[in-house]
């Protein structure tokens, strides 16, 4: 007799640049044994290789012809995590604050979207832990609009702009912080990512550590265990 596949327990993290979507995710899914995704790092990717390609990120016609020879390979370990374009790993290169300032303007092409969605939801089908933690900007709204728990991770612009140049040692707080905002304005124009939808949980951890979010995104998740038995 064969069985249905398990699916697996999908936790859906939006939030702006710097929220610590990424930091609290990983570190969530950890805790839990549970898959990591990071979809940003898919845009990034995707940047990464248009200019990589010699391609201007600005056309999207040109970005699009990139997506056939988009190689691209991301694990949901959270304790193991690489990014690859075909044989280079790029976990390091896409952070840069070149791919930063450019990635705005692949993920607002529609025909990017709906590649890399589709890309994120056979990753979701396919892992194989009890859950999955899945965190970018449309994850709530778009990606897993069902998922039995949604999150919007905030806190103020100063608090996270302050962690994000704290990280990139060597760069002007000024410019980290301007394209920090620079990259919220474009994003936002995409997706709502600032306001959390019907039934997303809002997490904001200006006041809180980052121990504080972790626990406070597990006390959700926790809700929404028993919530849905
Ligand atoms: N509650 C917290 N208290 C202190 N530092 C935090 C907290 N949450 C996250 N951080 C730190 O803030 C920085 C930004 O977090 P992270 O990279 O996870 O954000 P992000 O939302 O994924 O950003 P982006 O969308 O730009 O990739 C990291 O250095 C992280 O360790
Ligand atoms: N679901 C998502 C995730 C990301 N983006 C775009 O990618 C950029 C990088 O994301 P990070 O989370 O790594 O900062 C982000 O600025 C968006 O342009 C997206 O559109 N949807």
């Amino acid at each position: 007799m064969t069985h249905p596949p398990v699916l697996p327990f999908v936790v859906a993290v939006d939030g702006p640049a710097g929220s610590g979507k990424s930091s609290v995710s990983k570190e969530v899914a950890r805790r839990l044994g549970w898959g990591f995704l990071d979809t940003g790092a898919a845009y990034r990717a995707l940047a990464w290789h248009v200019e990589a390609s010699g391609v201007d990120t600005d056309d999207p016609a040109s970005v699009i012809s990139c997506l056939d020879s988009f190689a691209y390979r991301i694990g949901t370990d959270p304790t193991g995590y690489s990014v690859h374009v075909g044989a280079t790993d790029v976990t390091h290169a896409i952070r840069e604050p070149g791919i930063s300032g450019v990635v705005s303007r692949v993920a607002r092409v529609p025909e990017v979207r709906t590649h890399l969605i589709e890309l994120f939801r056979a990753i979701m089908a396919a892992e194989r832990r009890g859950g999955i933690v899945v965190e970018g900007r449309d994850i709530t709204t778009v990606v897993a609009p069902d998922a039995p728990a949604r999150i919007l991770l905030t806190a103020s612009e100063e608090v996270r702009m302050a962690r994000r140049s704290a990280e990139l040692v060597g760069h002007s707080a000024a410019a980290t912080g301007a394209q920090l905002q620079a990259r919220d304005a474009a994003d936002s124009k995409v997706v709502d990512f600032m306001n959390a939808a019907d039934g997303v949980v809002t997490v904001d951890s200006t006041d809180l550590d980052f121990d504080e979010t972790v626990e406070a995104v597990l006390a959700v998740i926790r809700d929404a265990q028993v919530r849905t038995g």
